[in-house]
């Protein structure tokens, strides 16, 4: 937990260095903007050349002058209602003369059209022409589109879905109609899906595995699910293991939390091994990328052969993994064993080295079919719309499913824009980098968290940040706080152990925590239902790292909000960034704390400064 000696003076250095430069006057990095002259240029050339985007590049025009005379009206500190409720006003436009908006008035802007553009070159026709979905589609569970089992009906009951989200209403009889073609010996389609952060996608693909898999007759291990995180496997895994309940099916979990031996133990037989995958203990298995890696390279009796899907959830993530090697190892294993077995249960008993004989046998036995072609399954609220990295997943004629909104209007290509959920409400400050921790006690001191999670960059700045807020919670005396209630926070970060952050989720769930202040660790695809309000405290650097934060809340339909601090230096390029995503003006309202209340805690915050720096004195 960053506690030695050397984490210390590094920690303490930095905070004497926060301390030297909170009187320093902040300054505004402006130089993006040149850059982004040239860019501009490029942007009106390549407008020039393209007549029939014009009514579109005049609407948005329009849009960007609206936008800039807002930015104008901020930058002059002109009071504006920024709050959900509009009772808020911008009473601190100004304190210490930092406060201001930058005024953005002189920035070209760059025209989305020219991005997307540019994103699709070259890209396959599939990735440019999504089927789309309404992001608010809700279709009743009982629909005969889904024919769902009575089994999976119960099991839904218990869960308390009553009617199915846009993304499984498309995804779920995709699927099913998949699974009839496979049964035909029919080319099967992989799938790709886009999804907006909290939207239901872990059940548009756990509902028709299930439904798929739970009339088979033997073990065998059939459907791969491989997630980033262990986190993220542990849920996934439980949701399986929830719809599964009636079912013979077992459902198994490499993630790398127990030995290796242990888990080998739990996912082979050591009984049955001379028949590849006849000794498989599970018929799913949920797991992270080196966890997999690891069994195919070491565990004697793991195989693939019998795979019939293969889920890649948060796949960008899972393609932008620094070591794909276990990419190419699935590949491999898929590709000698695929030819070994048919789906009707009827296999050649085979030694791992003879798969081209049982290719030849099978070819030659008139009674035994080729298996179903594995079917590739992708998932993620921001898939990538890299065409190199799409290609390492040798996708067969994949159909292309997004989920998207009124407002994303003829969002083509992938993520063209990034999609919200419509109860989500988003709101940004800009403040000076070293008044953030005074910004995030004033969110806490005044409820405007409710229960929530802040994002920091780092794991260091998580530490520091969550060691500050506790020395400051500790150091205000309970009956001062607004109803006698302190605030509670805690580090939640990859330095905190997995059973101490099981721990603390309990705890967040129970509503004994109301912060929980993390790294990135957990900004993807963790589905804490309790989190009412995600604060960025650095702003995400890029859009798909703000849409995975801000969508750890308003999810399932549930309201949340997201507030982003936005250091002076950051300024620029959050507003271009938002702008370029078609992010930038009514969703985002400007927040600014209220001036007497800021006041009141700056003695508190340079109490807990000190506290702190005391701490590492010894
Ligand atoms: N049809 C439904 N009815 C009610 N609740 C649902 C339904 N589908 C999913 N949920 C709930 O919605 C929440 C979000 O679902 P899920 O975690 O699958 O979202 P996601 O799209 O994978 O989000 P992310 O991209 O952030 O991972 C979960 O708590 C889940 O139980």
């Amino acid at each position: 937990m960053g506690s030695s000696k050397e984490h210390k003076s590094g920690t303490k250095k930095k905070l004497e260095k926060e301390k030297e430069v909170q009187d320093e006057p902040a300054t505004l990095d402006l130089t993006a903007k040149n850059k982004k002259s040239k860019k501009e240029k490029k942007r009106k050339s390549s407008s020039e050349d393209n007549s029939e985007k014009k009514p579109k590049k005049e609407k948005k025009e329009k849009k960007d002058k609206k936008d800039k005379k807002k930015d104008k009206k901020n930058s002059e500190g002109k009071a504006e209602d920024s709050h959900e409720d509009g009772s808020e006003r911008n009473e601190m436009a100004a304190p210490d003369g930092l406060q201001r908006f930058p005024d953005f008035s002189q920035d070209p802007s760059t025209s989305t059209e020219s991005i997307l553009k540019a994103a699709q070159l070259g890209i396959p026709q599939w990735l440019a022409h999504p089927t789309t979905v309404e992001r608010d589609v809700t279709v009743p569970i009982s629909d005969e589109r889904f024919a769902l089992s009575p089994q999976i009906l119960s099991r839904c009951a218990k869960a308390g879905v009553e009617s199915l989200f846009a993304v499984q209403s498309a995804v779920i009889p995709a699927l099913r109609a998949a699974h009839a073609l496979a049964r035909l010996r029919q080319h099967v389609r992989d799938l790709c899906v886009s999804a907006p952060t909290g939207s239901g996608k872990t059940l548009a693909f756990v509902i028709p595995i299930v439904e798929k898999l739970r009339s088979r007759l033997v073990t065998r291990l059939r459907a791969l699910i491989v997630l980033p995180t262990k986190d993220l496997a542990h849920q996934v895994k439980e949701c399986f293991a929830f719809f599964c309940v009636g079912t013979s099916l077992r459902v198994g979990l490499a993630a790398g939390d127990v030995p290796m031996a242990k888990e080998q133990a739990s996912l082979v037989s050591e009984e049955a091994e001379y028949l590849d995958g006849d000794s498989s203990l599970v018929d799913i298995l949920v797991c992270t990328p080196g966890r997999l890696y690891d069994h195919l390279t070491m565990t004697r009796g793991f195989t693939l052969q019998h795979l019939e899907f293969w889920v890649m959830d948060e796949a960008d993530r899972l393609l932008n993994e620094a070591n794909e090697e276990w990419l190419s190892k699935v590949h491999t294993a898929i590709e000698q064993d695929s030819l070994s077995v048919n789906s009707s249960n009827i296999y050649t008993p085979a030694s791992s080295n003879a798969s081209a004989m049982r290719r030849a046998d099978l070819q030659l036995d008139p009674l035994v079919q080729p298996p179903p072609r594995i079917q590739k399954l992708l998932f993620s609220a921001t898939l990538t719309g890299d065409p190199a990295k799409l290609a390492r997943l040798k996708l067969v004629s994949p159909l292309y499913i997004a989920v998207t909104s009124d407002e994303d209007g003829d969002s083509s290509g992938p993520a063209a824009k990034y999609t919200f959920p419509s109860t989500l409400s988003e709101y940004f400050s800009i403040c000076p980098e070293d008044k953030k921790p005074l910004w995030l006690m004033y969110m806490l001191w005044n409820k405007v968290v409710g229960r929530g999670i802040c994002f920091t960059k780092s794991l260091e700045t998580a530490h520091r940040l969550a060691q500050l807020m506790q020395v400051w919670i500790d150091g205000v005396p309970s009956d001062k706080w607004p109803e006698g209630k302190r605030a509670v926070v805690a580090e939640y970060s990859s330095e905190v152990s997995f059973a101490e952050r099981t721990r603390l989720l309990r705890l967040f769930k129970e509503g004994d925590i109301d912060l929980l202040i993390c790294s990135d660790l957990i900004a993807r695809g963790l589905d804490i239902d309790q989190i009412e309000t995600v604060v960025n405290y650095d702003a995400p650097i890029d859009m798909s790292q703000y849409t995975h934060r801000v969508g750890r809340t308003a999810r399932a339909g549930k309201k949340g909000s997201a507030y982003t601090l936005v250091g002076l230096t950051q300024a620029h390029h959050f507003k271009t960034m938002m702008s370029e995503n078609g992010h930038w003006g009514s969703m985002l309202k400007r927040f600014d704390p209220r001036n007497k209340i800021m006041d009141a805690l700056r003695d508190q915050y340079k109490a807990a400064l000190d506290g702190v720096s005391s701490l590492y004195a010894d």
